[in-house]
């Protein structure tokens, strides 16, 4: 079991990288507390996989060093890390038994048998699996394979952090609440730094305590699933979490006020010293609402979609595309409608990063809604 810190952590593919499009893993500094259950969350191709593999030694870095307890161990091989992997496929001994699938690892490193049927059966018994301990893995389907991998990385009790890559791709939707709510529960029982990649928000929000949000190569924010969706600290957080994720307009920004497709909306924080930059507002549409035309923002409606939970309406301002939240008991004639914007809940983007701002400490009724 170990904290993990990652420390200028970068890395390219290409053998002599001239500048930032040649890295798959920018600079990335962070730390995996020991016992925390993280989630590694971001579109294909951001550098996940490249992430973890540095973490499990599969992948030496070209920059930056990673650390188990204050050790630097950038250059240990995958064996000397005490790390467990799980893949997106099942790794399973198709002619063994799940009995000896799980005791291979401790067998490997000369276990005394009587700790390993120990082990083998506290694990079996963790995962479900007791009832087929004795049946060959090859006559089990895609999820029980992937819970002998699981108990595989597991059933060492050694290990300082399994990691999963994107673990549920193989099994069946009807399965992967189970097997999900199976390693939360894991994760209770057993004091382990569990790291889970994955493209899916769901799954990143439901598993993890700690979301590490990353986009072209680099981290953009790590916090709590709700830090994320009320304070996305880049764009693309707010854009990436949430469905429908944030709204992203352009503004200009001055004072207390921005000013959005020559609409003028008060602000709750003060912007003074704004750098020269691509200035943007986000709100959610939970904090959108659609109301009849009147005061607020003039909108058109192009669209509403009831998505179950509630409706969600596609509207436009001055050409600009927005989604709101539809009131219950609210309907529309026509197509024109307005719409009030929870002035608490807008934030300030400069090139894609939250800018803080100072609170107004006065605030007046007028700046509570627009
Ligand atoms: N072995 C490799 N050689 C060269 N480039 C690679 C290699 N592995 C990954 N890359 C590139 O590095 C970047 C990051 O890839 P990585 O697999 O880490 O992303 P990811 O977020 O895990 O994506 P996915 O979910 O699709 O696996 C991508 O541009 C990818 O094409």
């Amino acid at each position: 079991m170990a904290q993990i810190t990652l420390d200028k952590l970068a890395h390219a593919y290409k053998p002599n990288p001239q500048g930032p499009q040649d890295y798959a893993l920018t600079e990335v500094d962070h730390v995996w507390r020991q016992g925390g259950a993280y989630a590694l969350l971001g579109p294909s191709g951001c550098g996940k996989t490249t992430l973890l593999n540095i973490i499990s030694g599969l992948v030496v870095p070209t920059r930056g060093r990673i650390l188990f307890d204050g050790v630097d161990i950038t250059r240990l091989p995958t064996e000397a890390r005490n790390i467990a992997q799980v893949f997106q496929f099942p790794v399973v001994y198709d002619t063994m038994t799940v009995r000896e699938n799980l005791a291979f690892p401790l067998k490997n490193r000369g276990v005394e048998r009587k700790l390993i049927e120990a082990r083998v059966a506290e694990i079996a018994g963790l995962l479900d699996l007791t009832g087929v301990l004795d049946r060959k893995a090859s006559h089990l389907g895609a999820d029980a394979k992937q819970k002998i991998s699981l108990g595989r990385g597991l059933v060492r009790p050694d290990v300082a952090a399994i990691l999963f890559d994107e673990p549920l791709t193989v099994i069946d939707p009807h399965l992967k609440w189970q097997l999900r709510s199976m390693l939360k529960e894991l994760h209770r029982k057993l004091d382990l730094t569990m790291i889970y990649v994955t493209h899916d928000q769901t799954e990143a929000l439901t598993f993890a305590d700690t979301v590490v949000v990353m986009h072209e190569g680099g981290v953009v924010q790590t916090g709590t699933p709700e830090e994320l969706f009320q304070h996305p600290a880049h764009t693309f957080v707010g854009h990436f979490i949430g469905s429908p994720g944030m709204n992203v307009l352009p503004c200009a920004v001055s004072g207390a006020f921005a000013s959005v497709a020559g609409q003028t909306i008060p602000l709750v924080r003060a912007y003074p010293a704004l750098a020269a930059g691509r200035i943007e507002l986000g709100i959610r549409p939970e904090y959108a609402l659609l109301r009849p035309r009147g005061e607020g923002l003039p909108v058109r409606i192009r669209r509403i979609d009831d998505i179950g939970r509630v409706r969600i309406a596609r509207v436009e301002l001055d050409g600009l595309a927005m989604a709101a939240t539809v009131p219950e008991e609210a309907s529309f004639d026509g197509d024109a409608a307005s719409l009030a914007l929870d002035s608490k809940q807008i934030h300030i983007y400069c090139d894609g990063h939250l800018v803080k701002g100072d609170p107004l400490h006065a605030a007046s009724p007028a700046t509570e809604g627009v």
